[in-house]
C-alpha cells in the first residue's frame, strides 16, 4: 500500500491573526466546487486534521490502529515533517498534561497495554519485551541521544546496511518496562537533543530525532521482532525570516539540505527513476522512504497563515508526491525454536526495491493480516523432510520454494496438480512411515526407491519452476498494464502551479542564505536567475495543463489553500527584500515579482558585461566562433557527468566534481520537466557557461583547461 499521508493544521499563535489565516480544511464532498474557484490550491490526504483536534483524536485515528499490525510483525514509522514552527514536536511528544501527550508516549502506552493483554491472554506463556534506543541527526551526524553530549565523537556513530535495512552501529538500546520508566528516559535524552530558540520558534528542534521502539514477543514456538520507528523531522527554515546567526545558519543549511534530498528521493521515487539519492543524507539514507518494509505514516504539520505561504506549498507538494510512495509490507521473518526450517522469503536485501509490485497488502483500516500459519506453509512445499535428498539436491535460490503471492487465485487452477503432486512423494517419503520397513527392505532396493523418489522430486521441481516463471510472466504484465493505466490517470492531475512555487522556494531557499553573505557575487545571482529563467519558462509551459486539472477525489479528505495574489505577499515583505537581498531586490515573493529578475539577468550574461570576471570567451573561442579542441576536450568530459572523469581535472576534487554534476543534473531536472525526457538534457557549450556553474568561476575554469592535454 501507500505511504498515508495525513495532514495536521496547527492553531494560531498568539503572535498571528485570524486575518492572515489561508488554510481551509474540508472534505472531497465539495472537492469541484472549491477547484473551480481557480483561487485556490486545493491538496488530498488520507486525513486531515484541523486546529480544534486534540492529540488523542489524531493518535486514535492514526497511530493506534498500527499496534496490532505491530506486534503481529511489521515494521511501523511515523514521521512528522513540516516546516519549523509548525508543530511537528508538539505532535510527537506533545506536552506534560496527559491530554497534551503527543504520538509517542501514546504510542508507548499502546505497547504496553497490548503486552499485558498478551501476557494475561497467554497465562505468561507469551512475553513481550521493548527496548528503546533514540537518536539524533543533527548536521548530518548520528548522535546516541541516551549517551551525554560529553561522550559524542566528532564524527558521530556510522551507519550500516544490514540485511537491507539500515542501521546505526554503537547505539545504546534500553530495555524499558513500563510507562513510567519510558517517561523518564525520554525526558533525560530528549534534554541531549540539540534545540534552540530561533525567530520562527522559541524552542526548535536542531536536528531529525529518532525513537525506536524494538518489540519482542516470545512464545514457545517462535520469537518475533518488530520496530517502531518514531521520527520527528526538524523542519525546513527560510533564513529570510529566522535572522539565524551562524551557528543557526550552519544548523539550517543542514537542516534544508536533508529535507530537500528527502524531497528529491519523494520524487525520484515516485517517477521511479533508477537513481534514488538516499545516500545524499544520512537522514533520508535511515528513513529509507519506499524501502522500509512494513507500515508508513506521514504527519504533514502546516502553519495556516499566510508568512509560512511559500512553505506551506512546498510541503504540502511533497506531501502530494509521497503519498503516491507504495511499500511492500512484509512481516519480519520470525525466529522458530526446535529444528531449523527452510528460508520461506528470499533475504530483505534482494527484495530492497521500492516499487515492486505489491504483493502482500495491509491497509491500516483494513483487518489485521492473518499471520501465516508455519505448519500450513509446510503442507504445500516441496519435500524437505529428508535432509538426504535436500543437501544432495542442486543448490538453487531460496525463492524457488516460495509462495506465489499476488496472483493467488489466478493461479490456483495451475497450482492444483502440483500440490496433489508435491503431497504425493510426501505421504510416500514420510519418514513415520518409512523407518519402521528398512530392515525389511533390501538396501538395492531403497536405492531404487531413492532414486526413483529424486527423479520425481526434480520432475515436480521443474514444472513448479516453469509455472513460476509463467506466472511472474503473467503478473508482470499485469502490473505493467496497471502503472500504464494509473500513470495515464495521474498524468495532468499535477498541481504543477504548485510544484513550480515549491521548485522556487527550494531555489530560494538555497539562495538567501548564500546572498546573505556573498551579496556581491555576480555569478551566484546570475546563476540563480538562469534557474528562475528556466523554472518559469517550465511553470508557464505547464500553466495551461494545470488550470484544466480536474479535481481529484479519491482521497477522503481534502486541504485547501488560497492562492493568495502574489502581489499580497510582494507588499508584505518589501523590507526584508531590501536587507537581505540587496544585489536582486524583488526577488522576494512570487512569480510575478520574477519578471524584474530577468533583465537583469540578460544583461549580465553577456559575455562582454562580464569583464571583471576576465574575457573568459578568448580562452575557448576562435575568432570564427569555433571551439578549441583542448575546450571542446574539456567540455565534453564536464558534459559526461563522470565524476571520476572530472575530479582528475586540474584544481577539481571529487567534492568539486560532484558539485559539478550535482548542478548539471539539476538543470537536466529542469529541462526534462519540460520535455519529459530522462535523458541528460543540459549540455555546457561554452567556458563562460562552464564558469557559471556552482563552484567555479574563471580561474576555475582557465585552470582546468589548461590542465587538459589534447
Ligand atoms: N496542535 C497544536 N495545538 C496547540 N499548540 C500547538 C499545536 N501545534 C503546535 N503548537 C504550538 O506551536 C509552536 C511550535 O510547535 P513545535 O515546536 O511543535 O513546532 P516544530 O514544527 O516542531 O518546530 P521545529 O521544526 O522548529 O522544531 C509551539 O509553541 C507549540 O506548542
Amino acid at each position: 500500500m501507500s505511504v498515508r499521508v495525513v495532514a495536521r493544521v496547527r492553531p494560531l499563535l498568539k503572535s498571528e491573526r485570524e486575518a492572515d489565516v489561508i488554510l481551509r480544511t474540508g472534505s472531497s464532498a465539495n472537492a469541484s466546487e472549491k477547484s473551480q474557484r481557480g483561487e485556490e490550491y486545493t491538496f488530498q490526504f488520507n486525513s486531515v486534521y484541523d486546529a480544534e483536534v486534540a492529540q488523542q483524536e489524531l493518535f486514535d485515528a492514526e497511530v493506534a490502529p498500527t499496534i496490532k499490525h505491530l506486534f503481529g510483525g511489521f515494521d511501523v514509522t511515523i514521521f512528522a515533517y513540516g516546516v519549523t514552527g509548525t508543530g511537528k514536536t508538539h505532535t510527537m511528544r506533545g506536552g506534560k498534561s496527559l491530554a497534551d501527550r503527543g504520538v509517542i508516549p501514546r504510542l508507548l502506552s499502546g505497547i504496553y497495554r497490548r503486552s499485558r493483554k498478551i501476557e494475561k491472554d497467554t497465562e505468561g506463556e507469551t512475553t513481550v519485551q521493548v527496548a528503546l534506543s533514540y537518536y539524533e541527526i543533527y548536521n548530518d551526524k548520528v548522535y546516541d541521544l541516551f549517551e551525554p553530549p560529553e561522550k559524542r565523537t566528532l564524527a558521530g556513530l556510522p551507519l550500516r546496511d544490514n540485511g537491507g535495512k539500515t542501521v546505526v552501529c554503537g547505539l545504546t538500546e534500553k530495555p524499558c518496562t513500563n510507562l513510567k520508566e519510558f517517561e523518564k528516559l525520554y525526558d533525560q535524552a530528549n534534554n541531549n537533543r540539540s534545540t534552540s530558540a530561533t525567530k520562527l520558534n522559541a524552542h526548535s528542534s536542531r536536528s531529525h530525532a529518532i525513537l525506536g521502539v524494538k518489540i519482542t514477543v516470545t512464545s514457545p514456538e517462535k520469537t518475533q521482532v518488530s520496530t517502531a520507528s518514531a521520527i520527528d523531522l526538524a523542519g525546513s527554515e527560510d533564513n529570510r525570516r529566522t535572522e539565524n546567526d551562524k551557528e543557526r545558519m550552519v544548523e539550517s543549511a543542514s537542516i534544508n539540505k536533508s529535507l530537500f534530498v528527502l524531497a528529491q528521493c519523494v520524487e525520484a521515487i515516485t517517477r521511479k527513476q533508477h537513481r534514488i539519492p538516499y545516500r545524499e543524507s544520512k537522514m533520508t539514507r535511515i528513513l529509507s522512504l519506499g524501502q522500509n518494509h512494513g507500515l508508513t505514516v506521514m504527519i504533514l504539520n502546516l502553519a495556516p497563515v499566510r508568512s509560512y505561504h511559500l512553505d506551506t506549498i512546498s510541503s504540502l507538494s511533497v506531501a502530494n508526491r509521497t503519498r503516491k510512495i507504495e511499500v511492500r509490507e512484509v512481516e519480519n521473518d520470525p525466529i522458530f525454536k526446535g529444528p531449523a526450517r527452510p528460508a520461506q522469503r528470499p533475504s530483505l536485501a534482494s527484495a530492497r526495491q521500492p516499487l515492486r509490485p505489491l504483493t502482500s497488502s495491509v491497509n491500516v483500516n483494513m483487518p489485521a493480516p492473518v499471520m501465516k500459519d508455519p505448519a500450513a506453509k509446510e503442507d504445500t512445499k516441496p519435500l524437505k523432510a529428508f535432509n538426504v535428498y535436500s543437501d544432495r539436491l542442486p543448490n538453487k535460490p531460496a525463492t524457488q520454494f516460495r509462495k506465489p503471492e499476488a496472483p493467488k487465485k489466478n493461479s490456483l487452477a495451475a497450482e492444483a496438480p502440483l500440490a496433489r503432486a508435491l503431497k504425493t512423494p510426501r505421504q510416500t517419503l514420510a519418514p513415520s512411515q518409512l523407518q519402521p520397513n528398512y530392515s525389511d527392505i533390501p538396501v538395492a532396493k531403497i536405492e531404487e526407491m531413492v532414486e526413483k523418489k529424486v527423479e520425481a522430486i526434480l520432475a515436480v521441481r521443474a514444472v513448479s519452476e516453469q509455472s513460476r516463471q509463467s506466472q511472474m510472466r503473467e503478473l508482470s504484465e499485469k502490473v505493467q498494464r496497471r502503472l500504464e493505466l494509473l500513470e495515464q490517470r495521474i498524468e495532468g492531475t499535477e498541481d504543477a502551479r504548485a510544484e513550480g512555487l515549491s521548485f522556487l522556494l527550494m531555489a530560494k531557499q538555497h539562495q538567501s542564505p548564500c546572498l546573505a553573505t556573498l551579496p556581491h557575487n555576480k555569478k551566484l545571482v546570475s546563476r540563480i536567475a538562469a534557474l528562475k529563467e528556466r523554472m518559469q519558462d517550465n511553470s508557464s509551459s505547464r500553466h495551461s495543463t494545470s488550470s484544466a486539472s480536474p479535481a481529484k477525489s479519491k482521497f477522503g479528505s481534502m486541504l485547501s489553500l488560497n492562492k493568495e495574489p502574489t502581489l499580497t505577499i510582494l507588499g508584505k515583505r518589501p523590507a526584508e527584500t531590501d536587507v537581505d537581498q540587496p544585489s536582486v531586490a524583488g526577488t522576494d515573493g512570487a512569480l510575478s515579482d520574477d519578471e524584474d529578475i530577468f533583465p537583469k539577468y540578460k544583461k549580465r550574461s553577456t559575455a562582454k558585461s562580464r569583464a571583471s570576471e576576465g574575457d573568459i570567451d578568448t580562452l575557448d573561442e576562435y575568432e570564427d566562433g569555433s571551439l578549441s579542441p583542448r575546450t571542446r576536450h574539456l567540455l565534453s568530459i564536464i558534459n559526461s557527468r563522470d565524476v571520476s572523469q572530472i575530479k582528475l581535472l586540474k584544481g577539481v576534487g571529487v567534492k568539486k566534481a560532484e558539485a559539478i554534476v550535482d548542478c548539471l543534473c539539476e538543470m537536466d531536472h529542469v529541462s526534462n520537466e519540460e520535455t519529459g525526457s530522462v535523458q541528460p538534457a543540459f549540455q555546457v557549450g561554452t567556458l563562460a557557461e562552464l564558469s557559471t556553474l556552482k563552484g567555479l568561476g574563471f580561474r576555475a575554469v582557465e585552470s582546468m583547461r589548461n590542465g587538459v592535454l589534447v
